[in-house]
């Protein structure tokens, strides 16, 4: 039977989320440590442990079918390389940043100035779409430290917190673009394991529901069920038992994960009590 080739990063900060979601899904990795590539249990899939970075490239030769990257590594080097899935985690976004002492209006204060970056062709892109020119240095790696030493007059990184831009002296003043995990395809990959990829998606998008939404229990009297029923966003519509307490009900349903608490002011003023809210597994709608 053949197997879906999946790319994870080998370690960093999409590691261990990658495995999660996998594991969220049933497929345990029989990881031996250190192993490059690795079997799964339950599901015909084989894993090879990458570094992000190089990933685009392996999609693009059909050496692995499917991959889990930073989506701002397929905008820098991923042409041709579709998204099947976002993934809802690492998220981030690529920017600008200049020295925070130095005053700034617009991109045309950039014109003529050094920016050192590890994403080039997004920097190019995004200046040229401006009508900007300016100096590219590429470095690989700890890029905010450049302007302190005299290397660039800005950068480009990924800003999450901001907290490395605030370490650095620097502040943010263009975002390029936001990002976060996605499930990559390569061109190359063949209808058998495409076919191992709808089942495979078909479960992403079962635990990425369930991780954004929550079972919302709540007794109410019964006078009050219309009111409270008309609060509540439900997959159909709010489930309604008997309590065994005459006059009294139990209303279950499920609430995006975001929105309970703009609503729970509102269910205890129509006089809900005994709020219960459980996280969900799966959710198949
Ligand atoms: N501070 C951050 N917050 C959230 N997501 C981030 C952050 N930094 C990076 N990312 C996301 O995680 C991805 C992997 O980042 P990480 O620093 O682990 O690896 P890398 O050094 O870019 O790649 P490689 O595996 O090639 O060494 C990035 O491409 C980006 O999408
Ligand atoms: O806005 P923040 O929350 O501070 O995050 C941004 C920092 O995180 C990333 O570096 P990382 O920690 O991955 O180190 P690396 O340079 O070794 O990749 C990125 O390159 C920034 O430097
Ligand atoms: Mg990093």
């Amino acid at each position: 039977m053949s197997k879906i080739r999946i790319a994870i990063q080998k370690s960093g900060r999409l590691n261990q989320d990658s495995v999660q979601i996998l594991k969220d899904c049933g497929i345990s990795i029989d990881n031996g440590k250190d192993q490059l590539k690795a079997e799964t249990r339950n599901f015909p899939m084989e894993v090879m442990f990458l570094r992000n970075g190089d990933i685009p490239q392996y999609l693009r030769d059909g050496v692995v079918d499917i991959a889990i990257i930073g989506e701002n590594v397929l905008v820098e080097k991923g042409e041709g390389i579709e998204i099947a899935e976002r993934l809802n985690f690492s998220k981030c976004r690529v920017s600008l940043a200049i020295p925070k002492e130095v005053d700034y209006t617009d991109i045309n204060d950039l014109t003529g100035k050094k920016i050192a970056t590890s994403y080039p062709n997004t920097v190019n892109s995004y200046l040229a779409d401006k009508g900007i020119n300016a100096e590219l240095h590429q470095i690989s790696g700890s890029v905010e430290i450049a302007p302190n030493i005299g290397l660039a007059d800005a950068i480009c990184d990924i800003v999450s917190s901001g907290s490395t831009l605030f370490k650095n002296n620097l502040k943010e003043v263009e975002v390029m673009l936001t990002s976060e995990a996605v499930l990559a395809v390569s061109p190359l990959i063949s209808s058998a394991s495409k076919k191992i990829l709808d089942k495979l998606r078909f479960r992403i998008q079962a635990v990425l529901k369930g991780r954004t939404s929550k079972y919302v229990l709540l007794n109410a009297p019964n006078e009050k069920i219309d009111k409270i029923v008309a609060i509540l966003p439900g997959m159909r519509s709010p489930t309604v038992l008997p309590l065994a307490q005459e006059g009294w009900s139990s209303i279950h349903t499920v609430v995006e994960k975001n929105k309970f608490w703009e609503i729970i002011d509102e269910l205890k003023e129509e006089g809900a009590e005994g709020i219960l809210v459980c996280p969900i597994e799966k959710m198949v709608l």
